[in-house]
C-alpha cells in the first residue's frame, strides 16, 4: 500500500513525485517519531509555516554571498525581528519549539544568543545556588543580559587541570581577583564571547591562600550594560574567520587583576565562605555538568545535522539522471546505482540511530540532574560522563564522514555552496573538537571501560552498571538468522573482546614496569578501539528499543529495513574482530553481506520519503541543490544569476589588471 508523502505538491519535479508516492508509511507519522512526539512535530510544521508569512525573517540573501561583517550584521538582525515574534511564533516555554524556530530562522552559522542558550543559562542552573538564582537566572532567561561560556585558553583546552586563568579569595574585601597571567592564559575560543555577550560563566583555577582548588566556575560581567564597552580591566574581542560558524563572534578574554564579589563564584556544590573555608562539592566534577549536558545533546543535534546533509542528497539523486542500466534508450536517477545507496543508506540509518540515541541519552541526563538537585545523588555520574564522551566522539565522527559522502554523492554540484554542504560539514566536525576532543574522550571513556574489566577480573562482576554487564559475560555461539538480538550478542562479542585484550595490553605493560601513564599511552590506540565498539554497541541497542516501542505498523516496517540495515553495516564493518580468533566464520561474513544488500533494495523506494520526514523546511535547509521542489537546473542557475560577480559584465580587476596584461601580450 502506498501512503501519501506529505511532501508531494502540484509543479514539483516529476521524478521526486514519484518518488514520494511510492512511500509506504506517512511521512508526518515518521516524522512523530523522529521528533518524539506528534505534538511536536505538528508544532514544527505550524511554526515553519508562520515564520515564511514574516517576510524581514527571510535571509535577505543567500548566506554564501555574505562576508563575515556582513554575516554577523544578518544574524543579529533577525535575532532582533525575532525577539518582537517570538510569543506570536512559539509556546516560549516549550524547548523544543524555540529550538525549532531558532534553527528555522537563525540556520546554523552563529549568532549572539548561540551560546546563551545551549551553555550560559544550562550554566547557571546547573551550577547556581538559590540565592545566585534569584539575581541572574531571570534576567539571563528574559535576556537582559547575554552570555557565553568561557571555559578554554590559548595554551589549553583538553586538560583543564592546567588552566592558567586565577581566581585568587581576598577575604579583606570578599572579592576573587581574575587574573590572566600569560598569553597562554587568554581565554579563546568560546563562542559569542567576542562581540556579543555581556557576561559570561567564566572557568578558572580557585586560589585560596596561595592554594590551588582547581577549575571552578563564576559569573563576570564583563561590558558595560548600557554602552556595551568592555569593563575596566577587560580585554576582550573576535578570533577571526573560522571553517564555519562564520555569523558567530568565537572570542577571546583576558583579566587584569578583575575584581569581583564573592557571590559570583556559582555556589551550589562548592563555596568559599567570607573567612576563606572552601566547602567541597559533593562530587569532584560537579563542575563540569555544563559540559555533560552538552554532550548529551550532540548525538540528536548531530542526527539532524545529517539529516540535513542526506536530505539534499537523496533528494538530488532522485532528479540526476546520467548513464544506463539495462534499457539503453533511458538513463536512469543515480539513486538507482548500488554504490549511491551504499553510500547513501547506511547514512540514512545512522542518522536515525544517532536522533534516537540522543533522546534517550537526554532523558538519562535529566535524571541525573533531577537526582542530583533533589537529594544530592550524583551516583549516576561516572557513568553518564563516560557514556557521553564516547557517544560524542563517535557520533560527530561519523557524522563528518556521512556529509562528505553526502557532498560526494551529490558530484560536482556538491562542491558548490549552492547545495550548503560545506557549511553543514563544517559545523558538523566542530562537534568533533567542541566539548572535549574526541581522542581525548574516547580515552575517558576507555577508563571506565578498563576499570570495569578489573571489576570482573577481580571477582566484583556484581559491581558493573547495567551498561557494562555484557563485559562479565560467557561467549557463546550466535545463530545471525535468528534477528537483532542476535546481532547485539555479536557485537557484544566484539567489544567485550577487544575491552579485554585493551585492558590485558595495559596491565602487561605496567608487570613489566611501565608506570600507568606510560603503559596507558603504548595501549592508547587499542584502548580508543575498545571505546567505539562500546560506544557503537550502545547506539545499536537504542536504536533497536526504539523501533521496538513503534505502534504504527507502516512507519515500523519501514524503520526495520532501515535497522537490518544499520545491524548489518555495523557488524560488516567491525568483522574483523570476530574473523581474527574464529568466532565469526565465513558463511556469517557471506550472510551479513548479503542481507546488507537486500536492504539497500528494501529502502530503495522509501529513500526520498525517509528524508522528507525530517521535515525540514528550504529555508532550514537552506539548500539550492536539496530544495523540496526539485527544480535543481533551474534553481541553480538562479543562484549563479545572483552571484554578486555578475552584476556587471566586465568587473573592475578585468579591466585594471587582465586586460593590460593581454594588451601588453598583443605588442
Ligand atoms: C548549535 C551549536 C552549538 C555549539 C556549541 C559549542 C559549545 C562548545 C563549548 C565548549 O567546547 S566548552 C569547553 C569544553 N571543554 C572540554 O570539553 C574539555 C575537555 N576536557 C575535560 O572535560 C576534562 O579535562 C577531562 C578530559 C574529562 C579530564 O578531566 P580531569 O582532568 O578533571 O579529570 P581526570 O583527572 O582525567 O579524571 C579524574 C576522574 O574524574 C572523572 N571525570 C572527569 N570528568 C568527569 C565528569 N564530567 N563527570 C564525572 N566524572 C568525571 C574521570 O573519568 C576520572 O575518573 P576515574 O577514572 O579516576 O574514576
Ligand atoms: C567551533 C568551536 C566552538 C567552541 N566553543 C567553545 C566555547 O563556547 N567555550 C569554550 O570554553 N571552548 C570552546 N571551544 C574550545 C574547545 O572546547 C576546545 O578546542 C576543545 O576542548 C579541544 O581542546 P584543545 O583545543 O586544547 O585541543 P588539544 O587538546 O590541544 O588537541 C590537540 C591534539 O592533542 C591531542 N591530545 C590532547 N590531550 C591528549 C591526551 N591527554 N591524550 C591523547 N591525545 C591528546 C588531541 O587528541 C588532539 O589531537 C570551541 C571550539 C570550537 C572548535
Amino acid at each position: 500500500m502506498a501512503f501519501l508523502n506529505k511532501e508531494i505538491r502540484d509543479g514539483d519535479n516529476q521524478d521526486l513525485t514519484e518518488e514520494r508516492r511510492t512511500a509506504t508509511f506517512d511521512t508526518d507519522k515518521m516524522a512523530e517519531v523522529i521528533y518524539g512526539s506528534e505534538k511536536l512535530a505538528r508544532r514544527r510544521r505550524e511554526i515553519s509555516h508562520a515564520v515564511s508569512r514574516i517576510p524581514e525573517l527571510a535571509d535577505s540573501r543567500p548566506l554564501p554571498f555574505l562576508d563575515r561583517f556582513e554575516k554577523v550584521t544578518e544574524g543579529t538582525r533577525k535575532l532582533s525581528v525575532l525577539d518582537r515574534h517570538l510569543a506570536e511564533l512559539i509556546d516560549v516555554n516549550d524547548n523544543g519549539e524555540a529550538l525549532h524556530l531558532y534553527h528555522e530562522v537563525m540556520g546554523m552559522e552563529g549568532h549572539p544568543l548561540a551560546l546563551h542558550e545551549v551553555m550560559f543559562v544550562p550554566a547557571l542552573i546547573g551550577q547556581a545556588s538559590d540565592e545566585q538564582y534569584e539575581k541572574w537566572l531571570g534576567r539571563a532567561k528574559r535576556r537582559e543580559i547575554i552570555g557565553c561560556y568561557a571555559q578554554t585558553e590559548l595554551g589549553h583546552g583538553s586538560n583543564l587541570r592546567k588552566l592558567e586563568t586565577t581566581a585568587t579569595y581576598t577575604p579583606s574585601t570578599q572579592e576573587f581577583i581574575l587574573h590572566t597571567p600569560t598569553i597562554t592564559a587568554l581565554k579563546w575560543w568560546p563562542g559569542a564571547l567576542g562581540k556579543s555577550s555581556n557576561y559570561a560563566v567564566v572557568v578558572a583555577d580557585l586560589i585560596i591562600k596561595d592554594k590551588s582548588y582547581g577549575p571552578h566556575p563564576f559569573i563576570v560581567q564583563l561590558r558595560d550594560e548600557k554602552t556595551h564597552q568592555p569593563l575596566p580591566g577587560i580585554t576582550v574581542g573576535d578570533i577571526g574567520p573560522k571553517m564555519a560558524f562564520n555569523g558567530g563572534d568565537n572570542g577571546y578574554l583576558g583579566f587584569d587583576n578583575f575584581r569581583i564579589p564573592r557571590e559570583n563564584l556559582l555556589n551550589r556544590h562548592s563555596r568559599v565562605e567570607a573567612d576563606g573555608t572552601y566547602v567541597r562539592p559533593p562530587h569532584a566534577k560537579i563542575g563540569h555538568s555544563a559540559m555533560i549536558r552538552v554532550r548529551s545533546h550532540m548525538a540528536t543535534g548531530q542526527g539532524w545535522l545529517l539529516g540535513h546533509a542526506l536530505t539534499i542528497a537523496i533528494r538530488y539523486s532522485a532528479v540526476r539522471i546520467q548513464g544506463f542500466l539495462e534499457d539503453k534508450s533511458h538513463e536512469v536517477k543515480v539513486l538507482d546505482y548500488q554504490t549511491q545507496q551504499h553510500r547513501l543508506f547506511p547514512a540514512i540509518a545512522r542518522a536515525y540511530a544517532f536522533i534516537f540515541c540522543g533522546f534517550e541519552t537526554i532523558r538519562l541526563y535529566d535524571q541525573l540532574i533531577l537526582d542530583m538537585n533533589s537529594n544530592g545523588n550524583t551516583s549516576g555520574m561516572a557513568d553518564l560522563h563516560a557514556l557521553t564522551s564516547g557517544l560524542k566522539s563517535v557520533v560527530t565522527h561519523f557524522v563528518g564522514q556521512g556529509i562528505e559522502q553526502a557532498r560526494m554523492a551529490c558530484g560536482g554540484h556538491g562542491y558548490s555552496m549552492a547545495s550548503y554542504i560545506s557549511e553543514i560539514y563544517g559545523v558538523a566536525i566542530g562537534g568533533c573538537t567542541y566539548e572535549g576532543e574526541n581522542m581525548v574522550m574516547l580515552l575517558q571513556l576507555a577508563r571506565y571501560l578498563v576499570k570495569s574489566v578489573e571489576l570482573v577480573k577481580s571477582g566484583k562482576a556484581n559491581q558493573l552498571g547495567p551498561m557494562v554487564a555484557y563485559l562479565a559475560v560467557a561467549d557463546h555461539k550466535v545463530n545471525l538468522a535468528t534477528g537483532p538480538d542476535s546481532y547485539v550478542k555479536m557485537f557484544q562479542y566484539i567489544s567485550k573482546r577487544q575491552s579485554w585484550k585493551a585492558t590485558e595490553k595495559f596491565l602487561k605493560f605496567m608487570e613489566n614496569g611501565d608506570s600507568r601513564d606510560v603503559a596507558w599511552n603504548k595501549t592508547a590506540v587499542e584502548l580508543t578501539r575498545a571505546s567505539r565498539l562500546h560506544t557503537r554497541l550502545y547506539i545499536m541497542e537504542t536504536f533497536i528499543r526504539r523501533v521496538e516501542s513503534v505502534t504504527d505498523i507502516p512507519v515500523k516496517s519501514a524503520l526495520t529495513d532501515l535497522l537490518n540495515l544499520h545491524l548489518n553495516y555495523e557488524l560488516l564493518d567491525v568483522a574483523s574482530y570476530a574473523l581474527e580468533d574464529g568466532f565469526m566464520s565465513s558463511n556469517q561474513m557471506d550472510f551479513i553481506k548479503n542481507q546488507l544488500y537486500s536492504s539497500l533494495e528494501k529502502i530503495r523506494p522509501n529513500a526520498v520519503s525517509l528524508v522528507d520526514s525530517f521535515q525540514f523546511s528550504d529555508m532550514q535547509l537552506r539548500s539550492v541543490l536539496g530544495r523540496r521542489d526539485g527544480h535543481v537546473y533551474q534553481n541553480l542557475f538562479d543562484w549563479a544569476k545572483s552571484s554578486p560577480l555578475n552584476k556587471t559584465d566586465v568587473l573592475p580587476s578585468v579591466t585594471q589588471y587582465l586586460k593590460p596584461m593581454m594588451e601588453k601580450a598583443k605588442l
